[in-house]
């Protein structure tokens, strides 16, 4: 199995170029730079033990403000290159793991929090920005430059190679030590995000039930105590970043001023010449300094490497399988039955087996209405029929007027679900879930059709009306109808409706079960319901009972 490391190098993949172009504009400006010391150094000689006047050195300032000026703009661009990549790794994995989460198993979605989701999906993503953007970029120029610089200082003073090869090696060995430490404290830091992201969530959405039980306060405290062990992990974390750094300004110091004794006593002895000490001493410290940028940006890589292996927990979440397949692939023909072949549903260990050996057929032009005791598993079983839920074993196809399976059939499924999910938006927006290209006349129609159209156009701006989040300025049969006029916009061959009329006072019941009975025309419906007026009017009934389903006879329903 990879590690967290092993993942983030595989990130590198999705901006191989941009990083490449980084890595290559880095390595010119560490060139440059090198030139420009070997020029300064050379102006200043002359300048002072040479006796040379500025006019003589007209041309080397010259050179030297061209070097600066070149060098600058190799940096910009550099800083531009791996900001690029950095967006680019992050715009492409937050689209895929976007993608993967649409394709996965919604009950294996469920029971991952919400607060926990949002949190890898938001700060978690940003905080892989850094390791590609800053991270590996000075990881490579800790490479580039320091080897350069010993290059030249090979070419001008043996002591002073000896000391920088020395001394170099022992910061990274150092920081290696320190950051295996600071893995188990960034974890920990993680971990405290991820309580504060889902606390602060969960205490938004339950706001209303928090003040209604007079504990507003108390989340109130909650949320308080998680933001201070934030803030105090936090510290943590910079208490690290500041003892890397302070060991590497004592590495550092110490071998410059090791370079600077050994050539003050070689000058004062008359071994050595000042050109060759001063370019040394310029040397000295930017070799250096990409290890002290390197340490700046180590804790991005330790961040992102706990991000990675929270982001991977979302990737590795099962996908919901292709059920059906077949050779054909067409999509005018319309469904005309769903069926089920010996149907095994259950959760985890705590729930194994909801529903065993369902066996049914679902056909159009047919009101299938589904009953069955609270927690029979009418539910699951819906959630099974529109692909969102994995069954144990059996199967369940879709099949044409001559009998053949449709491989695109769950591509033109409607669902109103019990509790009809309405983001914040204007009643076109909530619509255009369902069809984002509907004009105002489709949406018209699939209003009309769900009994939706009078209340909308009472609206104060009718389609354009704001609607609060969860249909907050909405009646719940106005919600139902809207969410089933969300449906039918679609256009769907199979529309599934869980409990539409729950919870709904006689006039919306009625007004709901009506514009039910117009959908049934061309179209599988199937209805789970615990309500009398439903059932009545079901031209199948199925009930759930004991674990398994059975259709339910004329006789039994004319006895109840
Ligand atoms: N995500 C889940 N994880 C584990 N068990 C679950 C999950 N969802 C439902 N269950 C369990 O599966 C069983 C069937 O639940 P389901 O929601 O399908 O019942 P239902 O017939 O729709 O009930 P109701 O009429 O109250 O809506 C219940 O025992 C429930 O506790």
């Amino acid at each position: 199995m990879q590690t967290g490391h092993g993942k983030l190098k595989g990130l590198t993949s999705r901006a191989r170029l941009w990083l490449g172009v980084a890595l290559s504009l880095g390595s010119a400006s560490a060139a440059l730079l090198v030139l420009q010391l070997f020029v300064f150094g050379g102006i200043v000689d002359d300048l002072t033990f040479r006796g040379r006047g500025f006019h003589d050195e007209v041309g080397q300032i010259e050179w030297l403000v061209l070097l600066l000026t070149g060098r600058a703009v190799l940096v910009w661009l550099a800083d531009m290159a791996s900001a690029t990549a950095g967006m680019k790794v992050t715009t492409t994995l937050r689209a895929d793991v976007l993608g993967h989460l649409l394709r996965t198993d919604s009950v294996s979605l469920a029971h991952r929090g919400a607060g926990e989701t949002v949190t890898t999906m938001v700060d978690g993503i940003d905080a892989l920005e850094p390791y590609i953007a800053q991270y590996l970029p000075k990881a490579a120029m800790m490479v580039v430059l320091p080897l350069m610089i010993l290059a030249c200082v090979a070419g001008l003073d043996g002591w002073s190679l000896l000391i920088l090869a020395c001394t170099g090696p022992l910061i990274p060995l150092f920081m290696a030590l320190v950051g295996y430490r600071a893995q188990a404290i960034m974890d920990r830091q993680w971990t405290r995000l991820l309580l504060l992201g889902s606390g602060f969530l969960d205490f938004v959405q339950g706001l209303t039930t928090l003040r209604l039980f007079g504990h507003a306060r108390q989340a109130v405290d909650v949320v308080a105590t998680m933001a201070d062990d934030y803030r105090r992990s936090t510290l943590s974390v910079m208490r690290i970043a500041f003892l890397t750094s302070a060991t590497l300004e004592f590495f550092a110091s110490l071998s410059i001023a090791l370079i600077a004794v050994v050539f003050g006593s070689r000058l004062l002895a008359g071994h050595a010449d000042f050109r060759t000490a001063f370019l040394v001493l310029l040397l000295a410290p930017e070799y250096f300094m990409p290890l002290r940028a390197f340490s700046a940006s180590y804790h991005a890589r330790q961040n992102a490497t706990v991000a990675m292996e929270r982001i991977d927990a979302l990737l590795i979440l099962p996908e919901t399988p292709k059920r059906v397949t077949a050779a054909e692939h067409d999509s005018n023909r319309p469904a005309a039955c769903l069926v089920c072949d010996d149907l095994s549903l259950g959760y985890d260990s705590t729930n194994p087996a909801v529903l065993t050996h369902v066996s049914c057929r679902f056909a159009r032009d047919e009101l299938t209405v589904v009953i069955g005791e609270s927690g029979a598993g009418k539910t699951t079983l819906m959630r099974t029929l529109l692909g969102l839920h994995t069954p144990v074993t059996g199967s369940v196809r879709a099949l044409d007027a001559q009998g053949q399976p449709i491989d695109d059939a769950w591509s033109r499924m409607g669902w109103v679900p019990q509790r009809p999910c309405l983001p914040y938006g204007t009643v076109a927006e909530i619509l255009r879930l369902g069809a984002p290209e509907a004009d105002i006349a489709s949406l018209r129609a699939a209003a009309l059709e769900a009994d939706a159209l009078s209340f909308i156009e009472k609206l104060p701006n009718g389609f354009e009306t704001l609607i609060g989040e969860h249909g907050a300025r909405l009646s719940g049969g106005q919600v139902r109808r809207l969410a089933l006029a969300r449906a039918l916009i679609r256009k769907p061959d199979i529309l599934f409706l869980d409990e539409p009329t729950a919870s709904l006072d006689p006039d919306s019941e009625k007004r709901v079960t009506d514009a039910i009975r117009r959908c049934v025309q061309g179209r599988i419906v199937i209805v789970s319901t615990h309500r009398q007026r439903l059932m009545k009017d079901a031209d199948h009934l199925l009930l759930i009972d004991g674990g398994t389903i059975r259709t339910v006879t004329c006789d039994e329903r004319v006895a109840a």
